[in-house]
């Protein structure tokens, strides 16, 4: 409750604000070291049909408990940038650091949850046991294993589908259970690569909002892919535009959205102006290609 006040307080600037305009920070949380740092990062992977330069001189800060998403073409490297940050793939110039360690560091010490694309729960195991698996494998006693399976649950509201199958959940629901199993590290950082892309846009609105309350509620970290412009708006303290070819930011937009938002703040002036601003960055993008 604390964490949402104080930003609540922050975003009370009401303009939209670009990184070079932005205040200085006033809190001291927000004096903190980022925890996400890039600095001139640049991936390219060698292919049969030449390089594909996935990321070229990305540089971003992400500071404790706020909400980025990244939105841009299909190929602009979203996907690459969360998967440094996860150590699933590695730079090939320039700096990035995690909690203020290399990915490779953050990952062994659990620095964060990532949530992929589709749900991924095994289906011969329950809701349960699939939350369960990466705590057992972490070596977590059964007793902690349970208490922490009950409680990321109850924060994704499906309290009482712990000896469910996956079959037996409908896709909004898998796709909350996946939160959960991310949640079920207790990091303080999420990574979440277009968790709910493949949902109608009422389950989709839910999702987004239950989205909203739990980062409220935990004050974690979020870093969030995303195709939907409005999905970015409503969720983000920061929206970043990329454009492909190379993969690169084009905008990174300050949201002067209250961290309180219910679904209709999405017509008022504000959002609208977020939105359009979000819409000429992609337009931007294509154009370069
Ligand atoms: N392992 C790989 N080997 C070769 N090229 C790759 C590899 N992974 C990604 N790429 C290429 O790097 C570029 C960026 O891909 P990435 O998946 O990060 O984009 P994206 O913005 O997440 O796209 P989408 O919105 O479609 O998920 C694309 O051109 C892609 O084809």
């Amino acid at each position: 409750m604390a964490v949402s006040s104080l930003r609540a307080k922050d975003n009370k600037r009401g303009r939209l604000l670009t990184p070079e305009t932005a205040p200085r920070p006033e809190t001291p949380a927000e004096t903190a070291a980022p925890v996400i740092r890039a600095r001139d990062l640049s991936l390219t992977f060698q292919t049969g049909d030449g390089p594909v330069h996935a990321l070229k001189d990305v540089t971003l800060d992400i500071a404790k408990g706020d909400f980025v998403s990244f939105i841009g073409p299909s190929g602009c490297g979203k996907t690459t940038f969360l998967r440094v940050l996860a150590d699933l793939e590695q730079p090939t110039a320039g700096s990035v650091t995690v909690n203020g360690v290399t990915p490779e560091q953050a990952r062994r010490a659990r620095a964060y949850g990532y949530v992929f694309q589709a749900a991924g729960l095994y289906p011969w195991r329950t809701i349960g046991g699939n939350i369960r698996l990466p705590l057992e494998i972490m070596g977590i006693s059964r007793a902690e294993q349970a208490s922490r399976v009950a409680r990321v649950l109850e924060m994704v509201e499906l309290d009482g589908f712990e000896r469910k199958y996956p079959w037996q959940l409908s896709g909004g629901m898998q796709q909350r259970a996946s939160i959960a199993r991310a949640l079920a590290f207790d990091a303080d950082i999420l990574l979440m690569d277009e968790p709910f892309g493949a949902l109608d846009e009422i389950v989709r609105d839910h999702l987004n909002e239950q989205l909203l309350a739990l980062w409220a509620r935990t004050g974690k970290t979020i870093a969030f892919v995303t195709h939907s412009i409005p999905e970015a708006v409503y969720l983000s303290t920061r929206i970043v535009v990329m454009s492909p070819r190379p993969g690169r930011i084009s905008d990174v937009i300050e949201s002067p959205l209250p961290r309180e938002r219910p679904l209709d703040i999405r017509d008022t002036p504000e959002f609208i102006e977020i939105a359009h601003r979000v819409r000429e960055g992609l337009r931007a993008g294509h154009e370069d290609v």
